[in-house]
This record gives structure tokens, C-alpha cells and sequence, in this order.
């Protein structure tokens, strides 16, 4: 049986009346792409919140690898090896390039960690790695705030590679993505997996879904209504109903 490298139960988060987390129970496997599919306002985003602890839950369990993280801060979160993307990049967008992705590399340097120049070296070895692996070395030293739209997302995904995570939250990182940029992409993702990292992907577009993932995890108003493999959760007509927006019950 493949490793649990994220585990989360019942989790479970309201803002005022509305639930917009009810129950999440998930978990994701090393060397294994979930994707978390579902209409827009369905909880994605406030589960991934909830796991690195950008948010507090009002209940539920979350482990990494056995160890429990709720309440933990985001940064003790990130130190357990979780890195995450946001729908809106959060990009340092006047720093440099190369900058942006060193800051990645900080994740990991343990405050007690002598700094010293190998330690700093080391870093800067993991950064240029970052670069190459996404095709930025030559934009290394201009500023993100100038990047065309497809080079920030894959700086975006040069951090998350930076911080050598074995556990990666990425919020629709391939809308917008031009197919040969989503082929580019899709190496990534393939090259973390062989790695043994454990991916979770907020993705809108199936035909991504398909290409890219192992599993689906398939939420509603808060809830998993489904987890299986892409192609039985994909050809549920059910479940095709909720996601185009056309529920039994809405009809009327
Ligand atoms: N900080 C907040 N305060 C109040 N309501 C919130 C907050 N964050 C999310 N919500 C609400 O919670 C519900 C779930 O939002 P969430 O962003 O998790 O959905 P999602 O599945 O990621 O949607 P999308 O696909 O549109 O990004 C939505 O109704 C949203 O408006």
C-alpha cells in the first residue's frame, strides 16, 4: 500500500452561517497527484486553508506522516515539508527571479542551523536548480512583477520545488496555461512523483484532471462526495450535474 503522507478527518470550518467546510475527511499518498475537483465555492481552497494553517478549523484532525499539525502556524506547517501555491501567485513582485525562489529555500533553513557560507551555498544550489528545472535561468534576474503570465506560474512552481516539500498543495496552477506550457507542467508534477511527493491539485479544467492525476477527490458544499480514480468519479452523471451547475434539485 502506497505511504499516507497527509491524512485530515472530519475537518470542518463555518464563516458566520455559512459552512463552507463541512467534514473533509482526506488523504493524499506519496507519488500520487489528487485532484480536488468541484463547483466554484465547494470548499477547495478553504480545505487547503485549514491544512497548513492559514486558517483555524472549528474541528477535525490533520497528520503529516502520523504527526498531528492542527494548530500549528503556517511556517511550522511549511517545516513539516507542506508547500502550497495560491491562486493569485503571492509572488515578492519586485524582487528579482532568483530572489523569489532563494526565499523559498528559507523554509528549511532551521533557525539553530549554523548559516555559514556552505549552508548559504546550499541554497543557492537548490535555487538554480529550481530555475533550470522550470526554464527560468535566463529570466533569472529580472523581476517578477514583469514576468509574462505562464513565466510567474512557473515561478510560483520554481518555490515549491525550492523548498524541497514532500508534500505539495498547488490552487489551479495550470489555468491559464497554454498546452505547451501545461506539457511543461505536467513533467514536473511526473519528475516530484518518481521523488515520492504527495500532490493535491485545485484544477477547473478536466482535460488537466485527466492528464495529470491519480485520484479525485470530488467536493460539494463542503463535503467529499466522491473519491476514486479520474475516470469512474468523471463519468458520474451525478456528479457532472453538480459541477456544470445543473443540480435535480435546482431545476424546479
Ligand atoms: N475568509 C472567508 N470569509 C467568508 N467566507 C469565505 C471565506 N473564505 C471562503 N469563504 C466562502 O466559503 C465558501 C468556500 O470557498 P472556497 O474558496 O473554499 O471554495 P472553492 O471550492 O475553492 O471555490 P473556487 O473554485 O471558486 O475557488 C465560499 O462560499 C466562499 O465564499
Amino acid at each position: 500500500m502506497t505511504e499516507v503522507s497527509l491524512r485530515c478527518a472530519d475537518l470542518a470550518r463555518a464563516f458566520g452561517g455559512l459552512q463552507a467546510v463541512a467534514g473533509v475527511s482526506l488523504a493524499l499518498y506519496a507519488g500520487q497527484v489528487t485532484a480536488l475537483v468541484g463547483p466554484n465555492g465547494a470548499g477547495k481552497t478553504t480545505t487547503f486553508n485549514l491544512i497548513t494553517g492559514n486558517l483555524r478549523a472549528d474541528s477535525g484532525t490533520a497528520e503529516i506522516r502520523g504527526k498531528p499539525i492542527m494548530g500549528l502556524k503556517p511556517w511550522q506547517v511549511a517545516r513539516l515539508g507542506v508547500a502550497r501555491s495560491y491562486q493569485d501567485l503571492r509572488l515578492f513582485t519586485h524582487m528579482t527571479v532568483r530572489e523569489n525562489v532563494l526565499a523559498a529555500t528559507e523554509v528549511s533553513a532551521w533557525f539553530w542551523q549554523p548559516g555559514g557560507r556552505r549552508a548559504q551555498q546550499e541554497r543557492e544550489h537548490r535555487a538554480e536548480a529550481a530555475l533550470d528545472a522550470t526554464g527560468l535561468t535566463s529570466l533569472a534576474d529580472a523581476r517578477a512583477v514583469d514576468l509574462a503570465y505562464a513565466e510567474r506560474k512557473f515561478l510560483s512552481m520554481a518555490r515549491i520545488l525550492a523548498a524541497e516539500a514532500h508534500i505539495w498543495l498547488l490552487d489551479e496552477p495550470a489555468s491559464g496555461l497554454d498546452l505547451a506550457s501545461r506539457i511543461r507542467f505536467g513533467s514536473l508534477l511526473k519528475e516530484a512523483q518518481t521523488r515520492g511527493v504527495a500532490i493535491c491539485l485545485i484544477e477547473h479544467n478536466l482535460d488537466v484532471v485527466v492528464e495529470l492525476s491519480n485520484r479525485i477527490a470530488f467536493l460539494d458544499q463542503g463535503r467529499v462526495l466522491a473519491e476514486g480514480d479520474p475516470d469512474t468519479i468523471l463519468k458520474d452523471p451525478a456528479l457532472a450535474a453538480i459541477y456544470f451547475g445543473d443540480r435535480p434539485q435546482e431545476a424546479a
